[in-house]
């Protein structure tokens, strides 16, 4: 069907509708014929043809094999292909589609063809400016784009290594809870810059807000408890391309991502008790589920940094790529995961998820319930104070 600039879909839905008949009666949409004899032009008809794909709706099969078959007799008359076997159901349509049309000359048909594509236009109402993309306008540290059905969030601070600001966390609730409702079919997040994030940004921890630095824990908890909620019940596939090293809360949730790609020189570390805190992101429950208790504790309690390699090992990555070809690979991939139908890959992970989603939300309270008190310990004030006097690396 690629002249006629459409696409046919899932041959069974296919099959359903169109054996039922060869009569088209298209629903919502009203044909403003203007009359076979008068005629469409050649310019009339290549600008129906381009204005075909401007259509913001999909028509629906019906309607695409009319336009199809329109087409078909307008440019080659009536139908003089041997007509395919029972079984191909596409191609079988098409071919019903195009000879039902043989008594109608090709002047006529062009003719149709051209007030069918402008009744669709029409019912679409008039045209609307097309908003900038979200990204643009709303966020400040994320880079946000929906192409080729992939909804990409980046962490846009590579100076700051992508630290998460308490406004990026707030960006990053809009930004997931936009993505799993736009009609991308895979949501990925990566990095910007050479690491893919550094965790929590350490001054969202420094000045001491109005209302004391109770409230602030407080707050901070009701905020990192959103966040996590947002992965766990995130409806759509959510990749993680990790594209350089990664620390605290941006590996900890990595649990709740259906696949981690990582690049060879990336790395995982979750420095808690160096930071007088306790895990996140629902880790305490997912790592020890992942890789097991023992190599858990050594993340979660000794602050084990790991690299790619081992943490695919461990199960935390799923597949771990050279450096030089990282990106090329891993977005070839993506791209062909999009191509997949969007509602069963949804439906599947919440299958997957279900099982244990009320678990998760337990255990992302209890975890937010034991940071609020860490925050207000004297092991994680200081530990905040050492990082900005000395600056030790972690
Ligand atoms: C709502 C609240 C929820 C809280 C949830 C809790 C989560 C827990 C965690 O996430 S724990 C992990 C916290 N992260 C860290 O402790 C990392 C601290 N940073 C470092 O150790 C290093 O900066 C580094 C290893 C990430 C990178 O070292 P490198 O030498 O390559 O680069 P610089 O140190 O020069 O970094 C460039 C500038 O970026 C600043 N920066 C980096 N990470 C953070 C951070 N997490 N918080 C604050 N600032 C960060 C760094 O200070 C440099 O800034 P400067 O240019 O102004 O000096």
């Amino acid at each position: 069907m690629a002249a006629s600039g459409i696409k046919v879909i899932s041959p069974w839905r296919l099959f359903r509708f169109v054996r039922a008949s060869q009569v088209f009666r298209i629903p919502g949409v009203q044909l403003h014929t203007t009359g076979a004899l008068m005629g469409a032009s050649v310019e009339d008809f290549n600008n129906a043809k381009a204005q075909l794909g401007t259509l913001k709706k999909d028509p629906g099969n019906h309607v695409k094999l009319k336009i199809y078959a329109l087409f078909k007799q307008a440019t080659q008359g009536p139908c003089n292909t041997p007509k395919p076997g029972m079984l191909d159901f596409v191609n079988k349509a098409k071919w019903d589609a195009w000879k039902s049309l043989e008594s109608v000359s090709q002047e006529e048909a062009r003719q149709q063809y051209v007030d069918l594509i402008k009744s669709l236009v029409s019912a679409e109402g008039p045209a609307v400016a097309t908003p900038p993309p979200e990204s643009a306008q709303a966020f400040q540290s994320l880079l946000v784009t929906t192409e080729d059905g992939i909804t990409t969030i980046r962490f846009n601070r590579p100076e700051k290594k992508n630290a998460i600001t308490l406004d990026m966390y707030k960006e990053l609730i809009d930004a997931l809870h936009h993505a799993g409702k736009d009609d991308s079919v895979i949501t990925v997040m990566t990095g910007s810059g050479d690491f893919y994030c550094s965790g929590n940004d350490l001054n969202n921890f420094t000045g001491i807000p109005q209302g004391g630095i109770e409230k602030m824990a407080k707050d901070s908890g009701e905020l990192l408890k959103h966040y996590v909620k947002a992965y766990i019940d995130f409806p759509k596939p959510l990749i993680a391309v990790v594209n350089g090293p990664a620390l605290g809360v941006s590996v900890t949730v990595l649990g709740l991502f259906d696949v981690v790609y990582a690049t060879e020189s990336a790395t995982f570390h979750t420095p808690f008790s160096q930071l007088g805190q306790s895990p996140e992101g629902c880790s305490s429950y997912t790592f020890p589920k992942i890789m097991g208790n023992a190599k858990a504790s050594e993340m979660l309690l000794f602050n084990k940094k790991v690299t790619a390699t081992e943490a695919c090992n461990l199960g935390l990555v799923t597949e771990v790529f050279p450096d030089g070809s990282f990106q090329s690979e891993v977005w070839t991939r993506l791209k062909a995961y999009a191509k997949l139908p969007p509602k069963s890959l949804a439906l599947s992970k919440q299958l997957i998820r279900s099982k244990e989603k009320e678990k998760l939300h337990a255990v992302n309270d209890a975890e937010v319930e034991r940071l609020i008190e860490r925050w207000l310990s004297d092991e994680c004030m200081q530990a905040i104070m050492n990082f900005f006097q000395a600056k030790p690396k972690l």
